[in-house]
């Protein structure tokens, strides 16, 4: 099974009110092939995930690809054994008073929350525990969702989505409001997943937190795929400079980047 595509999108256009959030925008992502998608301020970064998740459509054109797991009108609840995607706009969907396994739990019924009539197996709280477990938040379980902090909330969710053990795992932005230690964390996360076998696509602001393990990087410019290429080639001075409109310097160590002020 890898390297055969999961997501194919071929000339794809997505409007968003007036804006041509995307347009003829292709991309093909493959099993065993992770990757970091970054990009400036409203290059079109949400929107893909958005076409992901079912959010938004692309225009129809007779030339138009726009398919996940070779289907072409998808529910990502069908799909959540193949693939999790985790967004940080999903905190708001869960009451401040849920509880935090639950928040874990649910998502086995596909579900944002757990209802009166929802019954588990000890295998389904084996599994939630589990997820919860290595994400190293066992011990907030039982507190309301909403007394958490943003960076523990994040953690639930991640959990939320591994909880289904998907082929596929989609972070938007996983360390936004994560101090270090988290992020470090979540950072042993991401390198634990890819260890096993999982493909993940980090959408991220952040070159610095792209694992080493993660070889290929898609720059998206105003609604469009400006490089798509190994790391190394893509994370490049001019290129960085040029797309974020001020001076960069890229370093390397042990195959993390970091990115200066040039
Ligand atoms: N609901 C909307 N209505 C109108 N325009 C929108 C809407 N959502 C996004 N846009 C526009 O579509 C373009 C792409 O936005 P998108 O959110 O996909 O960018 P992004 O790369 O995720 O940006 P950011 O890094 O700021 O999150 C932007 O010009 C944005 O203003």
């Amino acid at each position: 099974m890898d390297h055969e595509p999961f997501l194919e999108i071929r000339d794809a256009t997505v409007w968003r009110g007036e804006t041509r959030a995307l347009r003829d925008f292709s991309l093909t992502l493959r099993h065993g092939e992770s990757v970091a998608i970054l990009g400036p301020n409203g290059a079109g970064k949400s929107t893909l995930l958005k076409l992901l998740t079912g959010e938004v459509r692309p225009e129809a054109n007779p030339q138009t690809v726009c398919r996940l797991f070779d289907e072409e009108l998808w529910s990502l609840e069908e799909l959540r054994h193949r693939i999790g995607v985790v967004m940080p706009e999903d905190v708001a969907r869960f009451e401040r008073e849920e509880v935090a396994r639950d928040v874990v739990l649910s998502s086995l019924r596909g579900a944002f929350g757990r209802t009166r009539d929802m019954r588990f197996s000890a295998k389904d709280r084996a599994a939630a525990d589990a997820a919860i477990s290595r994400l190293g938040v066992a011990h907030l379980a039982a507190r309301a969702f909403g007394t958490l902090s943003s960076g523990e909330r994040r953690r639930f969710l991640i959990a939320r989505a591994l909880v289904h053990d998907p082929e596929v795992l989609v972070l938007d932005e996983p360390s936004t409001a994560l101090d270090f230690t988290a992020a470090m964390g979540l950072t042993s996360v991401m390198r634990e997943l890819l260890d096993h076998g999982h493909t993940l696509v980090l959408v991220t602001h952040h070159p610095g937190e792209i694992p080493p393990e993660i070889g290929r990087v898609i720059l998206l410019e105003k609604g469009g795929v400006r490089v798509d290429a190994p790391k190394r080639k893509a994370l490049k001075n001019e290129l960085l400079s040029e797309l974020f409109g001020l001076p960069l310097r890229v370093t390397w160590s042990d195959g993390w980047c970091e990115v200066r002020p040039g």
